[in-house]
């Protein structure tokens, strides 16, 4: 017999009307038309910290006690490479790192690729894989790029090593981050933050390095 789970009725492709509404998903794979990406003249040089974009983020900041104080570096190319050490804030299963935080590695990584192109992109989806178990005290070395620009679509993808840079791959993701204006934070951000962020000098020139963007 089937277990019960195999039982489950199928998810509508679209079901608007009853309820439940969903979007069709875009391809991880770009399509036909799809440019590469260009390094933007002033990208962070090869080697250079990017630095976090907030330090509230949970991935990058430093203001996050229990965040992943994730440090990433540009590289020559449209990508970027970034080292996180799991602690043991970071468990899922007893002494192995959760899932959803190597996710937000990845995520994470991957949002730092904004600073080599000057554009503002959030994820659109993030699809993982997760091929080996990754140990509190491990460092996660990883490294994300650019493939392809299609519109506002950003495709890039990331791995993550463990034992050294050129370790075994222990998680890998393909994503789709989407092109935005710095009002999808103003708007959509809780007020609370967006004032503080909007009266931090540092907020409002780490914002304004994407607004010059010819
Ligand atoms: C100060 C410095 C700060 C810098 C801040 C940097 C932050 C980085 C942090 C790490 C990354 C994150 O965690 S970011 C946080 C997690 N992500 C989010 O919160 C995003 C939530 N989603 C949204 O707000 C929205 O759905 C958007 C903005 C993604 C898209 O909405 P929209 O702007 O109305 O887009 P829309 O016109 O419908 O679609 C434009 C094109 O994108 C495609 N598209 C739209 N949504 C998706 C999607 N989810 N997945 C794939 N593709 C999509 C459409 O098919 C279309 O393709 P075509 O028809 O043109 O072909």
């Amino acid at each position: 017999m089937r277990p019960a789970w195999h039982a489950d009725p199928p998810v509508p492709p679209a079901a608007v009307g009853s309820g439940l509404v969903t979007a069709p998903k875009t391809s991880l794979v770009p399509p036909a038309e799809a440019v590469p990406p260009v390094r933007h003249p002033d990208a962070p040089a090869p080697g250079e910290p990017i630095g976090s974009h907030y330090d509230q983020c949970f991935g990058c900041g430093s203001g996050q006690p229990h965040g992943l104080q994730l440090a990433a570096r540009a590289g020559d190319g449209v990508n970027v490479t970034a080292e996180f050490t799991v602690r043991p804030e970071h468990q899922g299963a007893p002494g192995l790192a959760h899932g959803g935080v190597l996710a937000t590695a990845l995520d994470d990584t991957l949002g730092s690729l904004n600073w080599l192109m000057h554009v503002i992109s959030v994820t659109g989806r993030l699809e993982t894989d997760f091929l080996r178990p990754v140990p509190v005290d491990t460092v996660l070395h990883l490294d994300a790029e650019v493939t392809a620009v299609h519109g506002r679509k950003i495709y890039c993808t990331a791995t993550g090593r463990i034992g050294g840079p050129e370790g075994p791959v222990a998680v890998r993701a393909d994503a789709v981050f989407i092109e935005v204006k710095i009002e999808h934070f103003v708007n959509n951000g809780r007020p609370e933050e967006i004032q503080a962020a909007m009266s931090d000098p540092d907020q409002v020139r780490r914002a304004r390095a994407f607004e010059v963007n010819p």
